[in-house]
């Protein structure tokens, strides 16, 4: 399927992918496209911040939608993440999902309307997401149920990858026809270098939690037979444990550590052409037809 989008790439000419490519490259109007993302409704995102163990929880909750982003979930994971840059106290932060499943992507009924719009959902969503990837404290996706396309890039976004042992993670796109939106390609490359990225992207395979923590995609897979809730208070436990136990007055250092070690890799580079490539398929011949044959990631 990779051969196709390189294929696909390639019947354009040069010129015309350069200029199309440098067409995107323009700096995005964030305001204006958070305007235009809050008329495509649904869901919510909800954060409760504990002060006392400075530890947040942020909650992608469409479940009705497998907790897929609609467009206003876009603008609301923005503010979301404004607030955590500004919490003092913040020590820790867990993404996780509605009754029991990760995040199912971008929420199709969004998608099929926003065709035109792919460029500038990709860099709301890249402005987002490399925010929330900087944040002064340490981040931990809670995946649980199915973690696809877009679900599997948010989880990029954060430090750590915690998964229950029922869990799914594909990183579905070229099945949909598309590259990654979210900005998955670059962090996956940082992460796990360019052999592990290119395997994940170009097959689209769906991995379990073992294999997933077989790939060092996922640093930790909770113990079996746990409910929802209490997968929670396991992930709690274990960011506390490894990464949140130090007293408050080593805070500002600890923070600055983090800060520090997220700025030694300047991504913006491979970010921009990440979207300008993404903006190339978006609303393409590909994905109408993906989207028209209604797949199914089991
Ligand atoms: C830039 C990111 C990129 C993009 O936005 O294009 C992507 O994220 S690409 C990937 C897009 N996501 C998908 O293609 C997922 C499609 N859904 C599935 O594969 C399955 O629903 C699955 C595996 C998530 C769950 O399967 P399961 O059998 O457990 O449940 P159902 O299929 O019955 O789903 C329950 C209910 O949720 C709706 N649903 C699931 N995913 C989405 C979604 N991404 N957008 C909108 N709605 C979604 C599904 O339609 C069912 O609703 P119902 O009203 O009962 O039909």
């Amino acid at each position: 399927m990779i051969t196709w989008i390189l294929k696909g790439v390639s019947r354009c000419t040069p010129h015309k992918v350069t200029s199309r490519l440098l067409s995107t490259f323009h700096q995005p109007d964030l305001k204006a496209i958070a305007k235009e993302l809050e008329n495509f409704p649904g869901g919510s995102i909800d954060l409760t911040k504990d002060n006392e163990t400075g530890i947040a929880v942020m909650v992608i909750n469409n479940p009705d939608k497998r907790n897929s982003l609609s467009g206003k979930m876009m603008v609301e994971m923005s503010e979301k993440v404004d607030q955590l840059e500004q919490w003092a106290q913040g020590k820790g932060l867990i993404l996780m999902g509605k009754d029991g499943s990760f995040c199912s992507g971008g929420d199709l009924a969004f998608v099929k309307k926003a065709l035109h719009y792919g460029a500038e959902m990709a860099a709301f969503q890249h402005h987002t997401l490399t925010r929330l990837h900087n944040l002064p404290l340490i981040s931990v996706a809670l995946l649980q149920g199915h973690t696809l396309g877009g679900g599997a890039e948010l989880s990029t976004a954060c430090d750590f990858r915690v998964m229950s042992t029922s869990g799914k993670i594909g990183f579905v796109q070229v099945k949909m026809g598309i590259t990654t939106g979210w900005g998955a390609t670059t962090r996956l490359v940082s992460l796990l270098g360019r052999k592990k990225a290119l395997q994940f992207l170009s097959s689209a395979k769906i991995m379990s939690a073992q294999e997933a923590h077989q790939e060092g995609l996922v640093d930790h897979i909770l113990q079996n037979s746990l409910s929802h809730n209490e997968e929670l208070e396991a992930c709690k436990q274990w960011l506390g444990l490894n990464y949140c136990n130090y007293d408050s007055n080593l805070l500002q250092a600890v923070k600055a550590l983090i800060v520090h070690c997220d700025s030694s890799k300047d991504t913006s580079k491979s970010l921009k052409y990440e979207r300008d490539v993404f903006a190339q398929f978006w609303g393409g011949p590909a994905q109408k037809a993906a989207l028209a044959a209604k797949i199914k990631h089991n």
